[in-house]
């Protein structure tokens, strides 16, 4: 009889069901273990989830955890490590193959990797080649000041939606902060200690949200969801913006939906002038080994991470969503395949350029503050407060800092006395 064991994941729709599709393949490549895969709605649902599924001891072998969960999951007390699971199993990983902007995330202070990682993404600005052809340009802006004139010169040349826009954390606030090496919290952003505070409200991200408010007051930007209930990444495959930023894990879904319907590309995160731009962080998520099972699930779980690894699978993972190979080995694999050399494919490599631009300093390695998944949706009902006219960007930036230090106070006192691996 087969090993069963389960793994939940966090994305839904075209990258949702790609995910399945590497269970499938999984179950079709040996008879031994059947992975049963189970999504549990968006990122931050599948992680509330595992910790309820906790308590009455229904919780999954293998959970897809959003990149910020990683302190929570690290001091959670109920995960084996990837780097002890694949050891005590007898596989022999190369570690050392990993990016180190993706290994540095998930690695604890001594480098060993925490969880497996999997779906590594990063920001990028999807814009459109065509809508840039009727106003004479053919690049991607570089600056944010150079993409402001962009967007001016779209509307006037009568573009009803330069760029749709939705806050985003990750995109605004996270990512930004990264390519201009800017800190969000002191402390390294949390890796030295969980003390760390929010600076935020303090840095270049706060002339940005004012940039950004500015730019939605002068109809440069267009909220969507507000206007037509679209998403900014269906407004921008619809033809009716000319940008929108998102993870590179949408390029194939981008490609689907645009079909032959206009020319687009994406490009790394404009900077302001004068910045010295950094790498940005990787998103997406990685896979965590959860305590309480028994050791023939773990070796399942070892072999799918196993199975994961290869360079076919790297392949097929990157063909059928935007997500980058997460190791060198799967990347040149793509490499010399042509991959990166023809469209569609054509472009995801600068996710891998974006994430390699600099050598990771201690701002750029990542983020390391507890209980973030909250973090954000406070950072986001805030952002929600200035877009409806309520707070200027200020004013719901001080907010949105005192309120995530109160969350972070709240998960130093839960690990009261405890440090992160
Ligand atoms: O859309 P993804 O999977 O690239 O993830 C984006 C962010 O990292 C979510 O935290």
């Amino acid at each position: 009889e087969k090993v069963k064991f389960e793994y939940w994941y966090g994305l839904t729709g075209q990258l949702g069901d790609q995910v399945q599709a590497t269970c499938d393949r999984f179950n079709a490549s040996q008879d031994k273990y059947e992975i049963s895969c189970v999504s549990q709605g968006d990122y931050a649902t599948a992680l509330q989830n595992t910790i309820a599924a906790f308590r009455a001891k229904k919780h999954p072998t293998i959970v897809q955890g959003v990149e910020v969960s990683a302190p929570d999951l690290m001091l959670s007390g109920q995960v084996y490590p990837a780097y002890k699971l694949m050891e005590d199993h007898g596989f022999d990983i190369n570690w050392d193959s990993y990016f180190p902007g993706i290994a540095n995330y998930y690695a604890d202070s001594q480098g060993r990797l925490w969880s497996m990682p999997f779906n590594s993404s990063t920001a990028m600005m999807y814009w459109n080649v065509d809508a840039y052809k009727s106003i004479g340009r053919d690049e991607a802006p570089k600056t944010w000041e150079e993409y402001e004139q962009v967007l001016r010169e779209l509307k006037e040349a009568g573009n009803a939606c330069p760029a749709g826009y939705a806050p985003s954390s990750w995109v605004d606030l996270e990512q930004f902060s990264m390519v201009h090496g800017e800190p969000i919290a002191t402390k390294n952003n949390g890796y030295d200690g969980l003390d760390a505070e929010i600076v935020f409200n303090t840095t270049l991200h706060a002339k940005h949200m004012k940039d950004i408010k500015r730019w939605i007051d002068e109809g440069l930007l267009l909220i969507k969801t507000r206007e037509t209930g679209l998403s900014t990444r269906d407004a921008f495959a619809a033809g009716e913006c000319a940008h929108y930023f998102g993870s590179i894990a949408s390029h194939q879904a981008v490609t689907e939906q645009v079909g032959e319907g206009f020319l687009w590309d994406v490009a790394m995160l404009p900077v302001y002038e004068g910045t010295e731009r950094k790498n940005s962080v990787v998103g997406g998520a990685s896979l965590w080994t959860l305590s309480g099972k028994t050791d023939e699930q773990y070796r399942g779980a070892a072999e799918y991470f196993q199975f994961l690894a290869k360079p076919e699978s790297a392949e097929f993972w990157s063909t059928v969503t935007g997500y980058i190979p997460v190791t060198d080995e799967g990347f040149d694999y793509l490499v010399k395949k042509g991959f990166y050399d023809e469209r569609p494919y054509k472009g995801r490599e600068k996710a891998i350029e974006s994430l390699t631009y600099s050598p990771v300093t201690p701002l750029t390695r990542g983020i390391r503050l507890g209980n973030f998944v909250q973090i954000r949706a406070e950072w986001t009902s805030q952002m929600q407060a200035v877009l409806s006219g309520q707070k200027t960007p200020q004013e719901a930036l001080d907010d949105a800092a005192k309120r995530s230090n109160t969350i972070l106070r709240k998960f130093e006192r839960t690990y009261n006395g405890k440090t992160l691996p």
